[in-house]
Order: C-alpha cells, then structure tokens, then sequence
C-alpha cells in the first residue's frame, strides 16, 4: 500500500486523502476533477491536439513539446550518433524526474487527453503540475539538416495549438538552435506565452547526460511563468533566443549571450530577471509568420578578400546580406574597389547589414574604417547576432507590402529585443516630451511626502527640458502635479530662462501666466531679459518688457561696450534689440566712444542714420508699449509657434 494524498484540486470532491494501491488506480477509488470529467466524454480524437482543450486544475499547466530531433533524443549508430524516432515519450515515461505515472493514472490523464503521448511530471516546488504532450516530427532531424521550412512548420503547430497550451517546449539539436530560435522570435508576432527552445549535448538515454536537466528545467518555465518571449533554455541558464549563439562544441554549457543577461537562472528557486523580460506592448492577437525570404547570407570579411568574391555573393537574387565586420563594424577603407561592390548592391535594392564578428559588443561609427560602410549604404546593425541579424532579414524581406524604405526601417528598430537601442537613444533624453509627461504622470499617482519630495527635485530640470523644446502641454502635466515653474535648476536657470532663449512666445506667455518671475537671476546673473537679448527674440524681449523686465544698472553700464561693437559691425538689428530691451543707446563703451562715434568712424552711414534718429525721438518714452505690442501681434519672423492656444494676458507693463 502507498500512501497517496492528492491535490486538492483534484480531490475537491474528497474530503480526505484516499489510500490507494500503487498499481490499482480503478475508477471507483478516484475522484475526477468535475471539468476533467465533463471532457473526458466529449473528446474522442487521439490524433487531434486542437480538440482537446486547456486542462482543469487550477494547479495543472499544459506545455506542447515539439520534438524536431537533435542529440537530446539521439542513439549511437554505426554512422555516428542519429536521431531515433518513436522512443523519446517511452524512455520519459520512465523517468520519475519526468513523468508521475501514478498521477497520470490516478487522474485519467491517458483517458481524458486521449494522447498517450502526454506525460506528467511531479508536482513543482510551486506546486504545479505541468502536463506535457509530445508532439514528434518525422523525420526527426539533426540540426544542421534544417531549412525555414522547418521554421514554419515549428510556427504553424504552436499557432494551431497555441490556445490549448499555456506554453511550448521545442526540442531541437544545438549546432542551429540559434538561428531557430532567432527565426521563431520573428516569426512569432504578438506572442504572449512561452516558447522554450532547449536540446542536449549528450543523449537522454546516455547515463550521464545534460538532456533530462535542460529538458526539465525548459518545461518547467514553459508551465510555470509567463515569459512572451523565444526563448532558449541551456545549463540551467534562459536566454532571449535571438540574442543566443552556440560557443562551445564539447561543453554542456554551449550557449551564451554575450550582448543580453539571462532572462532567469535556475538556482535553487528559478529567478527571472522580470526587468530584461520583453513586453510586447500590444493588443494585437498572436499569429505566426511563416513566409521568410530565402535570399539572404552571411558574408565575412577577411583580410585579403576579393571584390570578385563580394560581387560574387551578392548577386541576384541575394536580396539581403549580414556582413560580419572587423570590431565595432570596421571594414577596411582603403579598398575602393570592395566599398565599390558594396555601394552598388545596396543602391540595387540589397539591405546590408554591418554586424561584427566579436562575440560582444556593438557596431558604432567611431572609427573611419567604420564610416565608409554606412557610406557606402550598409545599415548598422547594434549587437544584433549574426543569426538573429539573418533571420530577422529573412523575415521583413518576406514583408512584401513594405516597401524598400519600410523594409529598411523595419531592420533598424528593435522587434523582438534582439538589439539594444543605440546608446544615443538610449539615453533618458529630458528634451523628449513624453518622457516629461510619463514622469509627470507617475510621479503624481501618490502623494507621499517622499514623492513630493522627488517631485519638487525633478521639477525644474524637467520644466526646463519641456521649456527648451516649448512643449506647454508637459509644463501644464508639470503645473497639474503641483509643481512650481518658477523654480530654477542648479545653474538658478528657470523655465522662463530657457523659453526666452528659445524664443518660444507662447510658452514664455504661459510661465508668465503662471507667475515666472521676470526677474530671476540665474549664477552667471542674467535675466530671461538678457537672454532674449542675446538670441535676438525680439517678440520675446518685448513681451518680458511689457511685463516689466529691465536691465539693471550694472547691465545698462556695460551694454556701452556691446553696443559700439554692434555699431562698428553695422549691425543695425542687433542695436534694435537693445534698444527694444531698453538700453541707453548713447552709452558710451569702455573707452569712452559712444556706438554712433564708433558708426561713425567705421563709416557705417545705415547704423548712423538709425542712431541718429534714435537719439531724436529720445525725449520721448524709450519704449512705447502699445506699439510695440501691435508690432509684435503682426510680427511673423519669428519662429511658428505651435504650443497650445493660451489667451494673452500678460501682466500690465510696470515701467
Ligand atoms: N548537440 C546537438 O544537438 C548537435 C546535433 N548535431 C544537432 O544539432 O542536431
């Protein structure tokens, strides 16, 4: 006798473990789970994996495992080591590690799935069962015998059953497991459930062996944890499949990626590193894309390769081509004749894309040998891997209905993870108003002292960076959060700072609005005023005039000298800014030489005439407000604005 307790899933209907003979699991002993019952009498297909929906237990987990051969389930031969057919699902059975027979008896597995092909394993440290059916190719292949038809294949059968499993395990060989793996990733648009590639070194059937554990740890995160991604699963490590490559021939430990962490590790708990996890940030639906475009290669340079080799490889119908370059993307630039080669394909339609051939790290442009490639027409491809780099080639050139542009753009944005964003764009870029609103818009879901805290230390860099590229919309989500605009960053630059020499009116209008002081200094003690100035917004400066801006005194003193540089320069739109600003236009420069002495002398007649006739109508107002304000509404050589319509209502002048 065996003492048997069952889960209580499936026990729901007992109310006490039931002891049971190991090998008498009879019907009248064992409760059913209701669900499991009811489908029992509805599914009568062995052969049809769709008709049999999702298991019942809430603590059972379905995985298809798809076993397309490799030396996982592989027998020592005459002619070296093959695939053997039909013998993976009877060996499993035998393996307690990999199958509970009891279980599978107790609960009707074979009767209800009606595949005899499904096994169970033993309940999880998480207390999950993962039942696994086996669906096996034939011919089972070595991997090296592989073709993207078999791609499709492997995508066609996780479409067809992808709602009866809440994840898959593809059993294949390792010598193309990555480009597999990088193709499935593609492949797979939308995917929201588990694809776990994962294989062996040494058969399952040998004694010591690295399959039962890969296998194991593979159907266990496909049943377990919901990671939407292709996957790879090797040495107790799960990898982002198009960032794999195989390094070791002889090694249970095979895989790297060396540009990606492991998405999780299995330790003594598996941890998934839930940060490096693709989110697919979508709501289309899942579908395979089996239609890849065979016209593509690899091509790696050597020192000392011929253009007749490359003009060779790249003829018609090649339509696509990595090229694999020396270190960060280099290839040599004193070749005309190769970067001939390479500027005809592409200009013929050929997206090339520049890889390197070191295992880590990225292509980028620093070097000159670097620069003639993406001359010459080569898209850069990041630390894309040579597989994924082909695959994904594979993939959008299949895309028909794009054009060559679209095409081309589709290879340099990251689909699948398989590239890390260039590091320009990676960068937290403050300039980019979105990212100002979702900051905004996160910081304010709490109102937790700290966060406001947080908040209050962002907000000036932040209303800066939206002042800078004159996004009103960020600084009202700022405004909206409580944030005071009026604050200045380390340098005391406020907002205003920043739009004034921008010459962005109507978000200078809005800070005003909102009480920006047209006062503030920053450390270097200049005014929004000053700056406004300096970059010549006239509209600007006169509305911070209307608002009441002044020089100060300091200001006014030393504005002598710039403007007899003006003068003596002719120029007579820099000596109108000032005087729209308010200055002394017959304030004389460090030497004592007033602008229209230096106008004068420089034989400058245009600035005289100007000068002159400023100093007569001196006695009047140096700045007329009204007019000024009428000039500015009609003025259109400033830059469009194009920020939120907000009604002028500027402060009355204080002059
Ligand atoms: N370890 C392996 O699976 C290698 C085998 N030749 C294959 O790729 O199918």
């Amino acid at each position: 006798m065996a003492e048997y307790s069952r889960p209580n899933t499936l026990g729901r209907a007992l109310s006490h473990p039931t002891l049971i003979e190991t090998n008498d699991v009879s019907p009248p002993n064992v409760q059913l789970h209701p669900r499991r019952r009811r489908k029992l009498s509805s599914c009568s297909s062995v052969e049809n994996l769709d008709r049999v929906s999702s298991p019942s237990p809430a603590n059972e987990s379905r995985v298809l495992v798809i076993n397309t051969g490799g030396t996982i389930g592989m027998t020592l031969r005459d002619t070296g080591y093959a695939p053997k057919a039909n013998a993976l699902v009877e060996s499993l059975r035998k393996l307690p590690i990999l199958h509970d027979e009891l279980y599978a008896r107790q609960t009707y597995l074979y009767e209800y799935y009606k595949l005899e092909n499904t096994l169970v394993l033993p309940p999880s440290k998480l207390n999950k069962r993962i039942i696994y059916t086996i669906l096996e190719y034939s011919p089972l292949l070595d991997s090296s015998n592989m073709t993207t038809d078999d791609w499709g294949r492997i995508g066609k059968d996780i479409e067809k059953n992808y709602e009866n499993f809440d994840g898959f395990v593809i059993l294949h060989g390792t010598d193309t497991m990555a480009y597999t793996a990088s193709a499935l990733s593609f492949m797979c648009e939308h995917l929201g459930k588990p694809i776990v590639l994962t294989g062996s070194q040494v058969p399952i059937y040998e004694l010591r062996n690295d399959g039962r554990d890969n296998l194991l740890g593979a159907l266990l995160i496909a049943g377990q944890f919901v990671i939407p991604e292709v996957c790879l699963y090797f040495y107790n490590k799960l990898y982002r499949g198009n960032r794999v490559t195989k390094v070791d021939a002889g090694s249970f430990n095979a895989f790297t990626s060396p540009n990606l962490p492991p998405l999780a590790t299995a330790e003594v708990d598996f941890k998934i590193n839930w940060d490096t996890v693709w989110r697919a940030n979508t709501t289309a639906k899942f579908q395979v894309r089996t239609e890849l475009n065979r016209n593509v290669g690899l091509l790696r340079l050597f020192p000392g390769i011929t253009s007749s080799t490359v003009r060779a490889f790249l003829q018609p119908p090649m339509q696509g081509v990595v090229l694999e370059t020396y270190g960060s993307g280099n290839a040599p630039d004193n070749r005309p004749d190769l970067l001939e080669e390479l500027s005809k394909a592409t200009n013929s339609g050929v997206i090339i894309v520049n890889c390197t051939q070191c295992l880590r790290g990225t292509v980028s442009a620093s070097y000159a040998t670097g620069r003639v490639l993406m001359e010459a027409g080569l898209l850069a491809g990041g630390d894309m891997t040579p597989e994924a780099a082909l695959s994904k080639l594979s993939y959008v050139l299949a895309k028909k209905e794009l054009t060559l542009d679209a095409q081309k753009k589709m290879m340099a944005q990251n689909l699948r993870g398989e590239m890390s964003a260039d590091l320009e764009g990676a960068k937290l870029c403050l300039s980019d108003s979105r990212f100002i609103q979702v900051i905004a818009k996160s910081l304010s879901v709490s109102c937790k002292e700290e966060l406001e805290a947080i908040r209050d230390a962002l907000t000036p860099s932040l209303a800066c960076a939206a002042a800078k590229i004159g996004d009103t919309e960020a600084l009202v989500a700022l405004k909206e959060m409580g944030s005071d605009l009026r604050l200045g960053d380390f340098d005391g630059r406020t907002p205003l700072h920043v739009a004034a020499c921008e010459g962005h009116l109507r978000l200078v209008q809005y800070l005003l609005n909102q009480g920006a002081s047209v006062h503030a200094k920053d450390r270097y003690g200049d005014t929004p005023l000053c700056n406004a100035v300096r970059f010549r917004h006239k509209d600007v400066v006169r509305l911070l005039r209307k608002t009441g801006a002044h020089f100060s005194r300091e200001q006014l003193e030393e504005a002598g000298s710039e403007l007899c540089s003006l003068a003596a320069s002719g120029d007579k739109e820099g000596l109108d800014i000032w005087r729209i600003a308010g200055a002394d236009l017959t304030r004389p420069g460090y030497d004592g030489k007033t602008a229209i002495e230096v106008a004068q002398a420089a034989g400058n007649k245009d600035v005289v005439e100007v000068l002159n006739s400023y100093m007569n109508s001196k006695t009047m107002p140096v700045f007329d407000e009204l007019n000024e304000y009428d000039e500015y509404n009609n003025d259109d050589d400033e830059e469009e604005e194009n920020g939120a319509a907000i009604e002028f209502t500027a402060k009355p002048a204080l002059l």
